[in-house]
């Protein structure tokens, strides 16, 4: 049985002069311990998809499953991260970490194992005590990352979360968040803009198309983990950029009869 099912999955959308079929009839598994990515044009469902396997967003038709069972509402089994922070200003990261288990009724002392152990995962111990405001963009998205972590979800549901990060950044924590995927190997669905970064990361790169969403084509990834900084410049690797930004730019044509 697959981690996450999407099961003919619509999303169709009220809007003004009638309805915006945004996702129309998507179908796709990912499997226990995959990373998926997920690109595709600006405006093709890779939000809305993500936001209907986080229970943020109800389906119009079909149904996601994780583990088997529909999706009907948010849920700590299934981790969230955003490209905004979402931080609480006003705690310190050890605070931030610790929130969602304060939620979850976890015993104090747990909690604080708990979280001092996520942290170190994502290399903000020196860290613990400071305040979001004087950690820089990636140290603010570590500290997220190990606040979804601390719950222990099943599945991690990341959005664009290092779109906001310098190009040196983003790619630093794009091997940091593999090397603690190599240590768990949680399932993740990861959506990006970026052709590298979804190549880098994936087991499989699902790429979308436009109007209305839908799944244009699905490209399995060969290169071995761990990934290295020279398997980013190898053949390989070339030829897997190419292939799917050729998918993300060459576009099957919208279907007839879709409102926009
Ligand atoms: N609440 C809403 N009401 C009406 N239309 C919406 C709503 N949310 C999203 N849409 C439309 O649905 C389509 C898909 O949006 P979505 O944000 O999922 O795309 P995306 O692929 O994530 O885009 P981007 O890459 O720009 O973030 C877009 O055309 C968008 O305008």
């Amino acid at each position: 049985m697959p981690t996450i099912n999407f099961h003919d999955v619509t999303k169709d959308f009220a809007v003004k002069d009638g309805g915006f079929l945004a996702l129309d009839h998507v179908g796709l598994d990912i499997e226990d311990g995959e990373f998926v990515t997920v690109v595709g044009p600006s405006g093709c469902g890779k939000s809305t998809l993500m936001n209907i396997a986080a229970g943020l967003l109800d389906a119009t038709g079909g149904e996601v499953l994780v583990d088997g069972v529909p999706v009907s509402g948010p849920s700590p089994e299934r981790g969230v991260i955003f490209q905004q922070y979402a931080l609480f200003p006003w705690m310190t990261v050890a605070a931030n970490v610790e929130y969602g288990l304060k939620v979850a009724g976890v015993k104090k002392e747990e909690r604080r194992r708990r979280a001092r152990e996520v942290i170190e995962l994502v290399g903000l111990t020196d860290f613990a005590d400071s305040l979001p405001k004087t950690l820089s963009g990636g140290m603010k998205q570590r500290c997220a990352i190990a606040r979804a972590y601390a719950v222990d979800p099943k599945v991690l549901l990341m959005d664009e979360p290092f779109g906001a990060l310098d190009s040196l950044t983003r790619v630093r924590m794009q091997e940091s968040l593999l090397d603690t995927w190599g240590r768990d190997r949680r399932t993740v669905m990861f959506i990006t803009h970026d052709v590298d970064e979804a190549v880098f990361l994936a087991n499989r790169v699902v790429v979308m198309a436009a109007r209305p969403g839908r799944i244009h084509t699905v490209i399995p990834v060969t290169l071995p983990y761990p990934r290295t900084e020279e398997m980013r410049l190898s053949p390989e690797f070339a030829a897997l950029r190419a292939q799917v930004w050729h998918a993300v730019h060459h576009q099957p044509a919208p279907l007839e009869g879709i409102a926009s």
